[in-house]
């Protein structure tokens, strides 16, 4: 490794981890330390020179050879030594949006043995499908900071909120590839708050980002169209036996239901809120659809439906859209029935599912839409996802059995 080379850490060798951001800093000149709770990849990461990433679209061969990355266990001390190393100026994560609180822990020691080898700033950018998830990580960090490196945090850390957009579905590894190897679609877009960065490292210039100074717009636009469009179909797609998203959303009844609440519900909304151009977005919802076809990726229903309960969270995929449609008049009818397949999400090996299904089995389904969306029993939202959930519920009592 050249001794000038920028590095950064990266917690989360996984998915996305290695076939996106991993990717994008070393093709920006970065030797990337991936750190992560899987002592087997760890091992691999160490091990292997390199590893390739596949570009799943129709009619690609691309592939792409990643190498100058290497591995430390999270948990070790190894990477609070990271953190001290001036040389690292970037810290990246994508291990999702429950586990932040968990790897805060050791950030913040990182952040004070950093500080006490007056390592110098760096900036911090979390990579999980949320809302504000670097702010989130920021209070995380906060809670485990004495106040003298608080205030030293305060002066030499960027935390900066992002979107990020790549589907990267769990790899079946061929013959002749690694344990290592990931396939990923080859559309990719990564918007990083501009502001945020200013004030420790101005020289935040990756290949493939794009800061800006509206990550409102671009992040609503992406929860609230990809990743809401995306829950839906998994969840209608779950109750109608499908097991892959290319295969539910070729199914025309799913179609038009993410169509509908993709561009006449949260669409309108966002459209309204941000001066989107209709048929901007128009084509934005039709690339959406086309990249959930895509044959070649296989990308499971358990996977894009996994963990219900954060899916169904408030200022999340299905619910923010469906506020803001309500704010603006609009309809939510095809929302309605997205948020009432999330109710009838049963995956015995998916703790939140369990959770939710329990909840509903101990209040009934009235109380825990409810409590769940906000909305009251007997208003109108309320009403249409009760009546959607019992036009479902008959659906899914057909496909079990037949
Ligand atoms: N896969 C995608 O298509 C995609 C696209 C955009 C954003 N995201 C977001 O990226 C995040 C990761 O998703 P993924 O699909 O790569 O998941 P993944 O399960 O493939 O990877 C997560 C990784 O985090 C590691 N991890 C778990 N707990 C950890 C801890 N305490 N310390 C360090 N590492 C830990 C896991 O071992 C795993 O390697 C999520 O927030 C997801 O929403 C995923
Ligand atoms: O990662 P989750 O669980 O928040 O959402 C599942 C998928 O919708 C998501 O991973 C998409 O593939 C991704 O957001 C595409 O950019």
């Amino acid at each position: 490794m050249p001794a000038q080379e920028r590095k950064a850490i990266h917690f989360g060798a996984g998915n996305i981890g290695r076939g996106f951001i991993g990717p994008l800093l070393v093709d920006s000149g970065y030797h990337v330390i991936f750190a992560d709770v899987n002592k087997d990849i760890i091992q691999k990461l160490n091990e292997q020179d390199s590893y390739e990433v596949l570009i799943l679209d129709e009619e690609s061969e691309e592939r792409a050879n990643v190498s100058d990355v290497s591995g430390v266990v999270s948990t070790s001390d190894d990477i609070v030594r990271a953190f001290a190393d001036p040389a690292v100026d970037l810290v990246t994560t994508a291990v999702g949006p429950t586990v932040l609180e968990k790897i805060a822990v050791t950030i913040a020691q990182g952040l004070h043995a950093r500080r006490e080898a007056d390592a110098g700033a760096l900036n911090i950018i979390a990579c999980e499908n949320m809302i504000n998830q670097t702010s989130t990580l920021r209070e995380h960090v906060f809670q485990n900071l004495t106040d003298e490196d608080k205030a030293w945090v305060e002066e030499h850390i960027g935390f900066a909120n992002c979107s990020v957009d790549r589907i990267v579905p769990p790899f079946d590894p061929k013959d002749g590839s690694t344990p290592l190897d990931v396939g990923v679609e080859g559309f990719y877009e990564w918007v990083v708050d501009e502001k945020a960065l200013q004030r420790t490292r101005p020289d935040v210039k990756l290949k493939g980002i794009r800061l800006t100074t509206d990550l409102q717009a671009y992040i609503e636009r992406k929860l609230f169209t990809l990743n809401c469009g995306h829950a839906i179909t998994a969840y209608l797609g779950f109750l109608k036996g499908h097991s892959t998203i290319d295969e539910a959303i070729r199914d025309e009844e799913i179609r038009e239901t993410v169509r509908g609440a993709l561009f006449n519900e949260g669409g309108a909304a966002l459209r309204e809120k941000h001066n989107f151009d209709e048929q901007e977005y128009a084509q934005y919802v039709e690339k959406t659809i086309a990249r959930f076809a895509n044959p070649r990726l296989k990308d499971e229903i358990v996977r894009v439906g996994r963990e219900p309960l954060r899916k169904l969270a408030k200022g999340d995929r299905l619910l923010g859209p469906a506020y803001m449609a309500r704010e603006y008049k609009l309809p939510i009818d095809n929302l309605a029935k997205g948020i009432a397949a999330a109710f009838l999400y049963e995956v015995s090996d998916d703790k939140q599912s369990v959770d939710l299904q329990k909840k509903v089995q101990e209040q009934g389904i009235e109380k825990a839409i409810a409590e769940i969306t906000g909305f009251s029993e007997g208003n109108d939202e309320h009403s249409k996802i009760l009546d959607a959930y019992h036009d479902l519920q008959k659906i899914d009592k057909k496909q079990r059995s037949s």
